[in-house]
C-alpha cells in the first residue's frame, strides 16, 4: 500500500524515514517564487499581531467586502434556502451554464445595450475560479501577456499551467509584461508589446485603480485584432467607474466581440466574496484560428469540471439584478467609493503621490525609491494597518503600496487618523 508523502509515525514501530509516493510533482509549481500574495500578507499580519497582542489591527489589504448584504438580496437567498427544505422548492444539480433567468437578467442589466445575448453568459462561482478554468481551456501552449502590475492570478495560474519559463529574478520568462506606470497613464505602450495569444487586461485595474478610457480600449481591441489575440477582460470592478469616458464593459468597443471574453463577479457588487457568484461572457463571434467557437470549448469545460453555481447564490444574484436589488448594489458601491475618496484625500493632504481611488476601490500610493515590502512593514509597525505591497502585483508595482477601500466607515476613519499621526510630515 503506498502511503502519501507524509512522515509516518507508527506507535508500535520505530520512527521511519519520510515515505514518498512515486508520483513526480508538477514541475511548474517549483517555478513559483513564494506563496500566493494574500496568504503571505495574512501570515505577516498574524506574525505582527502575535508580537503585539494588544494592537487593534485594521485591514486595508485584501480587497474583501465588509458591509452586510442588502435586504432584498439576502432575503432572496434566505427564501431559496428555506425552499430547499420543501418538496416543491427543492432543486438539485442545475445547468452548468447557470439558471436561464439569471443569465437573462445579467444580459438585460449589463450587456443587452452592447449586443450580448443570454447564451453567451456563463454563470460561475466567481471570477478568480473562472480565470483558472479559462487557463485550463487555453492549455499550456499559448503565449500570455498581462498588465504589470496586475491581479496576481493571471501570472500565477499561467505558471502553474506551464505557459511560462523559469523566474529570472524579476519576473517569469515567457510572459509579456505590459508595464502600466504613471508615465503612460497606467496604460501599456502597445507599440512596444510583442504579439501573444492571450492578453489579460483588467479595467478598472487591480492594483493601480486606473480605468481605461474608450480610446485606450479601442487601441487594445485593434491591437488584439491585428495580432489575432484573445483578450481576457476582467471587469470585476466595473461598477466603480464614474468617468463616462471609461467603458464598464469591453463590448462598448465595436468589434470587441471578435477578440474578447469578459469575466466579472457579484463579489464587490453585492458583497458576495463569501457567497461566490460570478460570470464570464464568451461571444458567439469569438473563434480560434481554426474557426472553432471558443464558446463551445468554454461550455465543455464548465460542463465537465464544474457543476454549476450554488442555487442559493444564484437566487441572490437574481435579486441583486432586480430594480430594488440593483439600487441596493449601487448604494454599496457608493459606500466603498466614499471610503476610497476619504483615503485618497488623506494621502494627498499628507503630500503623497496617489493614483486610483476614483473609479476603483483601490488607492495606489507611490513611495519613490522604497521597497514595497519595507513600506508594508513600516505601515504595519507604525500604524497597525495592513496594506498590500505593490511588488506583489508585479515588478512594475515596486515602490508602490495598495490600500483597499473595503472597510467599515469607522475603521476607515481610524486608519486616516493613524496615517495622519504617523506621516504628518511625509
Ligand atoms: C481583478 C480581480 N478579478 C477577480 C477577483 C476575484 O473575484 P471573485 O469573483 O471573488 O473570485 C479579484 C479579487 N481580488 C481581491 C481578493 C484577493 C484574490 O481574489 O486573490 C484583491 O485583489 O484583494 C480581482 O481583484
Amino acid at each position: 500500500r503506498l502511503v502519501s508523502h507524509v512522515s509516518v509515525r507508527c506507535v508500535a514501530a520505530p520512527e521511519k524515514s519520510e515515505v514518498t509516493t512515486r508520483v513526480e510533482r508538477n514541475k511548474n509549481f517549483a517555478k513559483l517564487q513564494a506563496g500566493y500574495l494574500f496568504p503571505e500578507v495574512a501570515r505577516r499580519r498574524r506574525e505582527h499581531q502575535a508580537a503585539n497582542p494588544d494592537a487593534k489591527l485594521l485591514s486595508l489589504g485584501i480587497g474583501d467586502t465588509t458591509e452586510p448584504i442588502p435586504p432584498t438580496i439576502v432575503n432572496a437567498m434566505r427564501d431559496a434556502a428555506i425552499g430547499l427544505g420543501t418538496r416543491e422548492g427543492y432543486s438539485g444539480y442545475g445547468s452548468e451554464q447557470g439558471q436561464s433567468k439569471l443569465r437573462e437578467a445579467i444580459t438585460e442589466r449589463l450587456y443587452a445595450h452592447v449586443g450580448r445575448k443570454p447564451n453567451e453568459i456563463f454563470v460561475s462561482d466567481g471570477s478568480k475560479c473562472d480565470i483558472g478554468r479559462l487557463q485550463l481551456m487555453f492549455g499550456a501552449d499559448v503565449s500570455i501577456a498581462t498588465q504589470d502590475p496586475a491581479y496576481p492570478v493571471y501570472v500565477d495560474s499561467s505558471v502553474i499551467m506551464g505557459m511560462t519559463g523559469e523566474h529570472n529574478g524579476e519576473d517569469f520568462d515567457g510572459i509579456t509584461y505590459m508595464v502600466c506606470r504613471p508615465e503612460t497613464q497606467f496604460f501599456p505602450d502597445l507599440s512596444k508589446a510583442e504579439r501573444t495569444d492571450i492578453i489579460f487586461f483588467c479595467s478598472p485595474n487591480n492594483p493601480t485603480g486606473a480605468a481605461a478610457t474608450r480610446s485606450q480600449l479601442t487601441e487594445l481591441v485593434a491591437f488584439a485584432k491585428k495580432n489575432g489575440s484573445i483578450i481576457v477582460f476582467d471587469a470585476a470592478y466595473a461598477l466603480f467607474i464614474s468617468d463616462p469616458d471609461c467603458p464598464r464593459t469591453i463590448y462598448e468597443i465595436p468589434g470587441a466581440e471578435e477578440v474578447a471574453l469578459e469575466t466579472c463577479s457579484f463579489s464587490k457588487y453585492a458583497g458576495f466574496t463569501g457567497v461566490r457568484l460570478g460570470w464570464t461572457v464568451v461571444p458567439e463571434q469569438l473563434r480560434y484560428a481554426d474557426g472553432f467557437q471558443v464558446m463551445n470549448d468554454w461550455n465543455r469545460v464548465m460542463s465537465t469540471i464544474f457543476n454549476g453555481a450554488s442555487n442559493i447564490a444564484q437566487a441572490g444574484g437574481l435579486a441583486a439584478l432586480s430594480d430594488k436589488g440593483w439600487a441596493e448594489v449601487q448604494d454599496l458601491v457608493a459606500f466603498y467609493k466614499e471610503n476610497a475618496s476619504i483615503l485618497k484625500k488623506t494621502f494627498q493632504d499628507l503630500g503623497f503621490t496617489v493614483y486610483g481611488g476614483s473609479d476603483a476601490p483601490y488607492i495606489w500610493i507611490e513611495f519613490p525609491g522604497r521597497k514595497s515590502w519595507d513600506v508594508f512593514g513600516e505601515i504595519l509597525e507604525r500604524c497597525n494597518i495592513v496594506t498590500t505591497p505593490g511588488s506583489g502585483f508585479g515588478a512594475a508595482g515596486e515602490g508602490f503600496v495598495r490600500v483597499s477601500a473595503f472597510g467599515h466607515r469607522e475603521d476607515i476613519e481610524e486608519a486616516v487618523s493613524r496615517f495622519k499621526t504617523a506621516y504628518k510630515s511625509a
